[in-house]
């Protein structure tokens, strides 16, 4: 088996809050494999942002910190590097890219000089050298006229273009990992698309392994290979991207792809919502954290946080009305 990029192991965040403490991130462990997409979906609030600080060692602290885990990126434990040599990962091995371009974007560079600085700043190379590799980048990410382009700067694009710039900037130093936080959300449907299938493109291009946060399931059912899925800042299902579609263990995940809109679904049916909402992270009680919504819950549910069973190869939930290799009816 192919040695993970990113292993991440029994990940706990918390932060101090006027409330106490909240526990952001508990027990998070998932693997990223070179070429690998993985997905993260969930509610707002339920950790998915963080888990991807965490991993660029961004987790503003305080009010938060790692307390628990470990998050080992080729076999290096990043939860344990010093701050310097963080800063040498984030941006080369590990690129990013977030929601609004606009605000990683600086106004007053042009697109070319800006992904030029990224690979000097990583990569040893003159600076003819680092502007051939922009204008390069620019055309790989599909960027009509790139040698013109890249003496324009980021106001003068559209926003579709802009985070096809900051996509080249990630890839400009051939990271091994990037983690892609909501990078459609500002974007018009159309483009949106086009952005997606522009990273599914490169990573099967370049071998980078994505992490990528979302809320849209149809681009994780068209691209990911694999699916977290995260509640109250934990994941409660994980698993290949088609079981964990195609056969939801968990009532979180069944009540969360049962209010995607379908294009063939009846216009006057209403569209399933989970009833409630997240509960605090200051006041988990002993139980099971969606239980309060929970249209399966049963008293033992209040008892203790479920561990996760197994549904089938690589698939597993954390449900105590699960048994091993079942799937609920
Ligand atoms: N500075 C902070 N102080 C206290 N709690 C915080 C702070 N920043 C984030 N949190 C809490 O951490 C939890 C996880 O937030 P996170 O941003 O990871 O959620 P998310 O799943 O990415 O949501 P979204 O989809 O809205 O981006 C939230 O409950 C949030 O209230």
């Amino acid at each position: 088996m192919t040695q993970p990029v990113l292993d991440i192991r029994n990940l706990k965040v918390d932060f101090m809050t006027r409330r106490g403490v909240a526990h952001v991130l508990d027990d998070v462990s998932f693997t990223v494999a070179p070429g690998e997409l993985l997905a993260i979906v969930g509610e707002s609030g339920c950790g998915k942002s963080m888990t991807a600080l965490s991993v660029l060692g961004l987790v503003p602290t305080p009010p938060g910190k790692v307390v628990g885990g470990s998050i080992l990126f080729q076999g290096r434990d990043l939860a344990q590097l010093r701050r310097s040599d963080m800063r040498k990962i984030r941006g080369g091995d590990i690129a990013m890219i977030f929601q609004e371009p606009m605000t990683s974007l600086n106004p007053v560079f042009t697109c070319g000089e800006q992904i030029a600085e990224a690979v000097r700043l990583h990569q040893n190379v003159s600076p003819g050298a680092a502007h051939a590799r922009a204008v390069e980048m620019l055309r790989a990410v599909g960027i009509p006229e790139p040698e013109l382009r890249a003496n324009a700067y980021p106001h003068q694009l559209s926003g579709g273009m802009r985070q096809r710039v900051m996509i080249a900037m990630a890839l400009s130093c051939q990271p091994r990992l990037l983690i892609a936080d909501e990078p459609t959300t500002a974007l018009d449907v159309t483009v949106q698309a086009q952005i997606f299938s522009l990273l599914d493109e490169l990573r099967h291009k370049t071998g980078t392994a994505i992490v990528l946060i979302t809320h849209d399931m149809g681009a994780v059912a068209e691209m990911a290979d694999k699916v977290a899925v995260m509640y109250a800042g934990r994941i409660i299902e994980q698993g290949p991207a088609d079981a964990v579609l195609d056969s939801p263990g968990h009532p979180y995940t069944r009540g969360l792809l049962a209010s995607i809109p379908r294009v063939y679904a009846d216009p006057d049916a209403d569209l399933p919502e989970i009833p409630g909402i997240v509960p605090a992270l200051t006041d988990l009680g002993r139980g099971c954290a969606f239980e309060p919504r929970c249209p399966l819950a049963i008293n033992a549910c209040h008892a203790a946080q479920p561990r996760h069973v197994a549904m089938s190869a690589n698939h597993s939930a954390a449900c105590i009305r699960l048994k091993t290799g079942e799937v609920l009816a």
